[in-house]
């Protein structure tokens, strides 16, 4: 996306969040986060009990000040949530002005082409998009092939090719073709195009809370509504025991003890998460699939495409008993020659070497051709009486309707267990040969699943090839376990059993027969290349269609979950220690007995609560940094990583406040400010 390269803290953003703070002071959109709506609330009755009405016997400056840091304590908090929307503004920003009127060549019911204005398309709507133009509108390209440059919305220069009919079809309002003509039905009307979605994505308008954050803001608020209660009690034992306290110091203590560090940086760390996604090129539709991402147990893996490099090629032609390989060779071509996929033209290139001449379809008016698909795993040729057939051995064995002859039996044995894809190829009843299709890992696989491994998350490859290239590929890659000969409605089956036992999975896919199984996974990523179907049945689009993404989407949704867990901890721990910082001093001139309970000595009871109430204020920006972009990330266990954590953040957390709030006071003392 254009304006990828901020940073969180480029100086246009800092200020603009600042800006952006002190509107968000409006109480109703203070009321969505108790904690800080309290703090509010907590500054008002400082400002207008305390400094207007001069209520108690503080004295003003010691007012002032305290009520200063509590409005400080409520800005800062804001402005932790200004900062973390700050990029995806900006990147919508950029984005709107890509949104550029285009007019569209419409093509009318009888054939003829008329210019419409891009927003008065709407859904099924059939446009005409030559070379040089702007793609009008979402939606899936019915004819033609085109290279496309999609660098308004995925940042990447480098043109793709979309064509109709495969997995490739769906193309995105704004983006431009660069070659050729496609004809494309309109599959979004105005204002609910995926530019739209991904404006108001990144920019956040249509974030909504998160079932864990929504249950963080009760937990937080129940603190809330106990330290209320505790300090109200406080003012009855000090009533009681004739020592004052004003309304200044009660309000200020509150705020001091309630969960302010987390409740002010809670929504700054989720929006960061899915910011981190977008700075990644993917795009959430949701916080809760984010949050589902740090938490899942098993990942889905396609082969081809995914494990592999997916460009199978064919390599060799390994001919049956009594068939010349030219015969094998021809037959195979003849199959391919309307198959669209990598693996159906590199077979019609092979065959070329054979000294077959490159066929065209037009010298066969009579042949009926039929495409591959997942579910029937051939695809092939009728020409008048004669079926020529190529697929998966198992589905052509099914198509024959008999045992293979050894010899074939044995190719496909050993193709599969080098890890390539045989491919069987048969004239009506009689088997002519073997197809060997290579397809190579990509590197680096293992390492990664070594960190998935180390996370106690499961990888699972599935595929549509047989049981041995499977096996030969999983154990080459470092997959934990394998489902071969996959039809789309078994990784449907295999994602249900999986959830039924308690387990998240996540998968990554792009045609319309994994759109089911992306639906039904707790996170769904599709690719961008990928079909509509696919884009609209998942619940992340990755808009470089790299389905090792998945990884990186699981580390930032765990880095995410961590933050989270990190900063409650801190956040927990420095309010009870605080309560042990400025109760004793508040409370030790009245009643010395405690004397040994006031362990940090600080100046004054007026300096240690003003003190508290500064650091409890200058925490919440010292931590902003951390909330944003995130703890750093180990792939370890959970209950390992929970442990380091606890102790990291809790014993910092009740540290913290002792050495902060003690040089606080030394300096407060110092330069007299009470
Ligand atoms: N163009 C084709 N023509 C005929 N058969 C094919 C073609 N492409 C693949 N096949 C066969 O069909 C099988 C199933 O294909 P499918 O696309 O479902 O799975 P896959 O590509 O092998 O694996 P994955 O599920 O990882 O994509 C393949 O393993 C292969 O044997
Ligand atoms: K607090
Ligand atoms: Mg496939």
């Amino acid at each position: 996306m254009a304006a990828r390269k901020h940073s969180f803290f480029d100086r246009e953003i800092m200020t603009q969040a600042a800006f952006d703070s002190i509107k968000k002071l409006n109480p109703r959109s203070m009321a969505k986060n108790p904690v800080m709506f309290v703090t509010e609330v907590a500054a008002v009755i400082t400002t207008t009990v305390g400094l207007i009405l001069s209520a108690g016997s503080e004295p003003l400056a010691f007012t002032l000040q305290v009520t200063l840091w509590l409005w400080f304590t409520v800005l800062f908090a804001n402005f932790a949530e200004a900062l973390a929307e700050g990029r995806g503004k900006a990147q919508a920003g950029a984005l709107r002005k890509t949104r550029t009127q285009t007019v569209a060549n419409r093509l009318r019911s009888d054939g003829s082409m008329e210019k419409t204005p891009a927003d008065e398309l709407r859904k099924e709507d059939l446009v005409l998009v030559s070379a040089g133009e702007i793609i009008p509108a979402d939606g899936e390209i019915i004819q033609g092939v085109a290279t496309v440059d999609e660098s308004a919305i995925t940042g990447e220069s480098a043109p793709v090719i979309r064509e109709a009919g495969g997995d490739r079809s769906a193309v995105t309002g704004g983006t431009r073709v660069l070659s050729d003509w496609i004809k494309v039905r309109v599959t979004a009307d105005p204002g609910e195009s995926f530019l739209d979605r991904m404006i108001g994505l990144v920019e956040g308008a249509s974030r909504r809370k998160t079932p864990n954050e929504i249950a963080l803001t009760i937990l937080l608020s129940a603190l809330t509504v106990i330290f209320l209660v505790a300090i109200m009690t406080f003012k009855l034992f000090g009533m009681y025991s004739n020592v004052i306290f004003s309304v200044t110091v009660l309000v200020a203590l509150l705020v001091c003890l309630i969960p302010t560090t987390i409740g002010g940086l809670l929504s700054a760390i989720g929006i960061a998460g899915i910011d981190r996604l977008v700075q990644k090129n993917v795009l959430a539709m949701s916080g809760r699939a984010v949050e589902a991402a740090g938490d899942v147990d098993v990942l889905l893996l396609d082969k081809t495409g995914t494990i592999t490099l997916g460009d199978r090629q064919a390599t060799e032609f390994l001919p049956a008993e009594g068939v010349r390989v030219e015969e094998l060779a021809d037959a195979a071509q003849l199959a391919s020659l309307t198959d669209e996929t990598p693996e159906g033209r590199s077979i019609v290139i092979l065959a070329k070497k054979y000294g077959l001449r490159g066929r065209s379809i037009t010298e066969m008016p009579h042949a009926e051709f039929i495409s591959f698909s997942a579910k029937t795993r051939m695809s092939g040729v009728d020409l008048e009486a004669r079926k020529i057939r190529k697929g998966a051995a198992e589905a052509m064995r099914d198509f024959i309707s008999s045992p293979f002859p050894p010899e074939v039996e044995s190719a496909v044995k050993t193709v599969s267990q080098k890890g390539g894809t045989p491919l069987v190829v048969a004239d009506s009843k009689r088997v002519l040969g073997v197809v060997h299709l290579k397809d190579i890992v990509k590197g680096g696989l293992k390492d990664r699943f070594e960190r998935f491994r180390a996370m106690g998350i499961k990888t699972v490859m599935i595929t549509g090839d047989n049981q041995l290239t499977a096996a030969a590929i999983a154990k080459e890659a470092g997959v934990d376990d394998f489902l071969a000969e996959a039809r789309p409605e078994d990784k449907l089956a295999l994602i249900r059993k999986e959830q039924a036992s308690g387990r998240l999975v996540a998968m990554t896919g792009d045609g319309t027969n994994d759109a089911p199984a992306l639906a039904q996974a707790d996170v769904g990523v599709a690719m961008n290349t990928g079909t509509q179907a696919a884009k609209e049945a998942g619940n992340m689009v990755d808009l470089d269609s790299n389905p090792t993404k998945l990884i990186e989407i699981v580390e930032i949704g765990k880095q995410m979950l961590m933050t989270r867990g990190a900063l409650t901890t801190f956040s927990v721990a420095n309010d009870v220690a605080k309560y042990f910082a400025i109760i004793p001093a508040m409370l030790v001139n009245a009643f010395p007995v405690i004397g040994p309970l006031n362990l940090m000595r600080l100046g004054s009871p007026a300096s240690a609560i003003l003190s508290a109430v500064i650091f409890n204020a200058l925490i919440i920006i010292a931590l902003i940094p951390l909330a944003l972009r995130g703890v750093r990330f180990r792939p370890l266990d959970a209950s390992v990583l929970l442990r380091r954590n606890l102790l990291i953040y809790g014993l910092g957390g009740l540290a913290a406040p002792f050495v902060g709030i003690k040089l606080i006071d030394l300096l407060v003392n110092a330069l007299h400010l009470v």
